[in-house]
């Protein structure tokens, strides 16, 4: 499942307005909703005080060139590439190639769809730092769609412009600063409790009382628990043996969406004239986001039941997140339902391969395991973590950072430019759908020497790597568009490693191949990861 990645990821490869838009994996093909066309931009040379998004070179007199002058893969060898050599599951390896072999900015086109990849951090770094107000990531019409049809509201992202802006200045004063999701601590404790539990109950199963096998799954579990008992304030019982029928109906969903990866593209690829004869990827999307929104509902109506009980009993309402928002309407109902729905979707996959690739990282580097281990064992000796020691335990934030930057679970991301720019002496017209390639920036050696091996030290503060701007590696974005909830998933994935590093010496099965990363929306582990927890006497 991958819902997030093929939104982040693959969105932008929607060709904005167009009746016929085709799906195209944002770092390799490349697909324009371009508002100008590229003989125009070739014929009008930009000067810097008519584009003030225009960098210093053409006030230095550098020649600017058009984009039809910029290297890239042509349609038909892209075509290939996807179609034939299975490029989808190998789109973080292809942006590698692909920007190895054109440079660091590159175009590619895919029929008549056209994307800019930059491959660059510093470019990276001059894009992001030039974004307007309200940035846009791609075309988001297919999720508009349903929502227009259900009466339902966009959140965050799927909105657009001061409607985004809106809800994310409210959400950004909430959960933005570790100091804010501090608060959840216990909430997530108490999870992180129930999965030290369940691996506990999970290992003895097998005959060699240790393995734990496709991580993963566990990690979902996890993951999903965790989110919700910050997003709805409740306990859903993911970890639990017998999952409870409405959360295991909510899995359902989001696996109908992303098992069917395919779905999410088709419904957003296929023209609408088609859906007569087409009609199952449309259908599949809509009951899936059906799906998804009833199980916020619920979660969300049932809370504001609870506040509304406590009001008339006189009793004072106290809660988090979603107690703040019914309770100060900042946001209306219908717009709390989106966000619950849709940061739900966004934080759980992404964290739980974080954690998946993280555990498997340690368990190879037993020797790193071990520097990690007693960093924890002296600062915290036995004593469960609180969100407030993490700033003492640097090798765990490093060993997260690392994490990222080796398996970063959105290999790429997108950005339709707002502005005219010129990039690495380019020019770039307004409209145009630019890939921020974010795998390739974090292999570059340029940017992290021996960038193939996993040291988390090299995130400590004395190597000055660990700085909000390293745009060499962003894996939660950057800027007023980047991730919302990244401080909870890192409180999620802080707590979570701390406590099983606490417990247990994490070993790789022998059943356990070499597991490679493979793009399935986002950047997930291609075979099973099964690892033995053996304890920590
Ligand atoms: C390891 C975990 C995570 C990673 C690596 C990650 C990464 C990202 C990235 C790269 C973006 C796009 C940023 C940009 O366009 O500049 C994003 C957006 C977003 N993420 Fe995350 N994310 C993670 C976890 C979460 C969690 C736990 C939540 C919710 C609680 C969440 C909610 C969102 C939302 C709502 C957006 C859209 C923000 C907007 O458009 O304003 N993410 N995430």
């Amino acid at each position: 499942m991958a819902l997030l990645g093929s939104v982040l990821n693959a969105a932008p490869l929607l060709r904005a307005g167009s009746s016929s838009r085709l799906l195209l994996p944002v770092s390799a093909l490349h697909g324009s909703s371009t508002s100008r066309s590229l003989d125009s931009a070739a014929a009008a040379p930009a000067s810097a005080s008519e584009h003030p998004g225009l960098s210093g070179e053409v006030a230095e007199g550098r020649q600017v060139k058009s984009l039809r002058e910029m290297p890239g893969p042509g349609a038909i060898s892209n075509l290939i590439e996807f179609f034939y050599r299975d490029g989808f599951s190998r789109i973080h390896e292809i942006q590698l190639e692909h920007s190895q072999k054109y440079g660091k900015i590159f175009k590619s086109r895919f029929g008549p769809q056209l994307v800019v990849s930059i491959a660059d951090r510093d470019l990276v770094a001059q894009v992001l730092r030039a974004e307007g107000p309200t940035p846009q990531r791609g075309n988001m019409e297919s999720w508009k769609e349903y929502r227009d049809l259900r009466g339902r509201s966009t959140g965050l992202i799927s909105a657009e412009s001061d409607e985004w802006l809106d809800m994310r200045s409210v959400l950004r004063q909430l959960i933005m600063r570790p100091r804010d999701v501090a608060a959840f601590s216990d909430d997530v404790n108490g999870v992180v409790f129930d999965l030290v539990d369940k691996v506990r109950r999970l290992r003895c199963q097998q005959p060699d009382g240790l393995t734990v096998f496709n991580i993963n799954d566990l990690f979902f579990k996890y993951a999903m628990e965790g989110v919700a008992s910050i997003l709805y304030e409740t306990r859903l019982g993911c970890l639990e043996d017998e999952i409870p029928k409405m959360s295991q109906e909510y899995i359902g969903a989001l696996h109908l969406m992303f098992s069917s990866f395919k779905t999410t593209m088709y419904a957003g690829a296929i023209p609408k004239w088609m859906r007569p004869v087409l009609p199952k990827p449309w259908e599949e999307f809509c009951s899936s986001w059906d799906g998804l929104f009833r199980f916020s509902q619920i979660h969300v109506d049932k809370r504001l039941s609870d506040i509304k009980k406590k009001v008339e009993q006189g009793e004072e309402v106290k809660g988090g997140l979603l107690t703040h928002l019914l309770v100060t309407k900042e946001m209306n109902l219908e717009e709390i339902y989106a966000n619950m729905t849709e940061m739900l979707l966004a934080g759980v996959d992404t964290t739980s391969f974080t954690l998946s690739w993280a555990t498997y990282l340690l368990a190879k580097h037993p020797t790193v395991q071990q520097e990690i281990y007693e960093e924890i064992t002296q600062v915290l000796g036995g004593r469960v973590p609180h969100a407030d020691d993490i700033s003492q335990l640097p090798l765990i934030r490093g060993l997260v950072k690392e994490t990222l930057r080796l398996f970063p679970v959105l290999p790429g991301n997108g950005r339709v430019t707002q502005d005219d720019l010129i990039v690495g002496g380019y020019f770039i017209p307004k409209g145009t759908q630019l890939a921020l390639c974010h795998y390739s920036t974090s292999m570059d050696e340029e940017n992290f020497p021996s960038a193939e091996e996993f040291r988390p030290d090299r995130w400590l503060r004395k190597d000055a790597l660990d700085r909000v701007d390293n745009f060499g590696s962003i894996p939660f974005g950057y800027g007023i568009r980047s991730c919302v909830g990244r401080r909870i998933a890192e409180l999620e994935m802080h707590l979570s490693l701390t406590q099983l590093l606490q417990k247990f010496r994490i070993e790789v099965s022998p059943l356990t191949g070499d597991v490679r990363a493979k793009t399935h929306g986002l950047l997930c582990p291609g075979s099973s990861i099964n690892l033995k927890f053996v304890d920590r006497v």
